[in-house]
């Protein structure tokens, strides 16, 4: 094979954590490469080593068969080099164009620029409004103006990381269509996934990591799933089966459950005076699954934000238990035991310069569980931390170590740990299994099913129409900022969500 990339002994360790140990591989311009592995095996280092944001300990990287040294992801670029991340990286107050312009000279910024960057639009049939802020953007759009500007700038590889993650299930199979178009071109692309079946779809290899290591860079056609998970998951079982159709009956009995959550008539304008939320009414009953499905943007993400506090409704209602608190502050209403798993998890989840065990008090400071004599018990954060680090199965199990030293599957068990804890009357999650593999995915599931067995009302958003489907009691569908129906996920099909999801503002109820 004519190799263009060949990595050879990359190492890298964390203080006492071997992130990389002596990974090698060949990789040819043309060729789709997954990266498979479970949370924490060391894709994101791998992909930061390649792109300049980590020095690796040792090993080579080589290019058309010489020796480069990439020292900063602006080094990465200049070698063709790009990465789009989980977090993405633009400037919320700029446009999709200023933002794909950005550092470019002058020269480079005019008319044709602006006509090539709508050509790589129609190419790749990425879907972008140019006259909006990035800010106002829905994630899925974000993305593609991360991608945009990377192919603006000619990369010749191009790692993805869990690029599907924030699309809606109608957005991937075009995506992935535009992905091997730039395969297609002679781009080499890394994809970085949890998703098998995604993987069997779009790549030519797929490169397993487990603990730091390189299991084997196999190719996708004559793989079986199973020996991917195997490799993936070492001698470990796979998550634990979820719940049979009857237990999940049983525990959805809740039809004589008083009402947890009442959102009525409720109006979100956002400041340029467009509807985000028009006249929406659902309930969810105490001990009860409500989940939101919808393409992305269609105002899920700023209808938990109004019921957890982070926005203020333009008008209508919501009721706690039988207790209005629509101008209730965001303390007051966690206070009251709502719970929020926030879609942004770096940006509203986390504080990663905190440790572990600061996170886990974060906004929970006051409470007797983590006070001793009036004062903040250290030893009661470390206590509690500790626990919840050996319930939660978060790696490395160090609660002084601080968030950003995590991977982004650890980060997001943190969250979740610290909000089931703090969900005594209403738990709001959004996107929960973003970036999960599969044992995270199931044991995070499993968590939401044993709170809302507890009582809880939970209001469960996702894009993952799946996971909607399999966890929900019923599922309300979003469209434009309205609910457009309410299904029973035993008894609908794909289709008729597909068509409820992109309901037609006319259309809507
Ligand atoms: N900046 C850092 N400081 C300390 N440890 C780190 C740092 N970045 C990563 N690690 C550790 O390195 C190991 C590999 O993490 P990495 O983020 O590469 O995993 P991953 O395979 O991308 O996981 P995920 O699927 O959860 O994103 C983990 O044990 C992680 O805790």
């Amino acid at each position: 094979m004519d190799s263009f990339l060949k990595v050879t002994g990359i190492d890298k360790s964390f203080g006492a954590v071997r992130a990389l140990h002596n990974v090698n591989l060949l990789a040819s311009k043309g060729e789709c490469i997954a990266i498979l592995g479970e949370n924490g095996a060391g894709k994101t280092t791998l992909a930061s080593v390649l792109i300049g944001l980590y020095q690796p300990d040792s090993g080579e990287i080589k290019l058309g068969g010489t020796p480069v040294s990439v020292t900063s992801p602006a080094k990465a670029i200049e070698h063709g080099i790009g990465m789009i991340h989980q977090h993405f990286s633009l400037v919320g107050a700029m446009t999709a164009e200023e933002n794909i312009l950005i550092g470019l000279p002058s020269t480079k910024r005019g008319a044709e620029a602006r006509a090539r960057i709508r050509q790589l639009c129609s190419d790749f049939d990425f879907n972008v409004d140019f006259d909006i802020r990035v800010t106002e953007m829905p994630v899925g759009m974000k993305q593609r103006v991360e991608i945009l500007k990377a192919l603006f700038r000619d990369v010749s590889i191009l790692i993805l990381d869990e690029p599907t993650s924030v699309l809606a299930p109608t957005e991937v199979a075009p995506f992935l269509k535009g992905v091997r178009k730039l395969v297609a071109n002679g781009c080499l692309v890394f994809f970085i996934s949890h998703k098998l079946d995604e993987i069997r779809e779009i790549a030519d290899r797929v490169m397993i990591m487990r603990h730091g290591r390189v299991e084997g860079v196999l190719p996708v056609a004559t793989t079986p799933m199973a020996q991917m998970s195997a490799l993936m998951m070492g001698d470990k079982p796979t998550g634990e089966t979820v719940e049979t159709p009857k237990a999940k009956k049983a525990r959805n009995d809740t039809s004589s459950a008083a009402d947890a959550l009442v959102v009525s008539d409720v109006c979100l304008m956002d400041p340029g005076g467009a509807e985000i939320l028009q006249d929406l009414t659902l309930s969810v009953k105490a001990g009860e699954i409500l989940g939101i499905a919808g393409i992305d943007g269609n105002g899920q993400t700023e209808l938990s934000e109004v019921i957890t506090g982070l926005k203020r409704q333009t008008s209508g209602a919501i009721h706690l238990n039988g207790t209005e608190i629509s101008s209730a502050s965001i303390a007051a209403r966690i206070a009251d035991g709502i719970g929020f798993v926030p879609e942004d998890r770096h940006a509203e989840g986390l504080v990663l310069s905190l440790t572990v065990e600061e996170n886990m008090a974060f906004r929970s400071i006051g409470e007797d569980r983590f006070m001793s004599g009036g004062l903040i018990s250290r030893r009661a954060m470390h206590e509690i931390a500790s626990d919840v680090v050996a319930a939660f199965d978060i790696r490395p199990p160090d609660p002084k170590l601080n968030a950003s030293a995590l991977s982004g599957g650890n980060q997001q068990k943190i969250v979740l740990a610290r909000e089931v804890a703090r969900a005594r009357n209403l738990l709001v999650v959004v996107q929960p299994t973003k970036g999960l593999d599969v044992g995270a995915t199931e044991f995070v599931q499993n968590q939401i099913r044993a709170v809302a067995h507890s009582g809880v009302g939970v209001l469960y958003i996702s894009t993952e129409l799946e996971h909607v489907l399999d966890i929900s009691d019923r599922v309300a569908v979003m469209a434009f900022g309205r609910i457009t129906g309410v299904v029973d996920p035993e008894n609908t099909t794909l289709q008729d969500i597909g068509l409820l999801m992109t309901a037609a503002p006319e259309e809507v109820l």
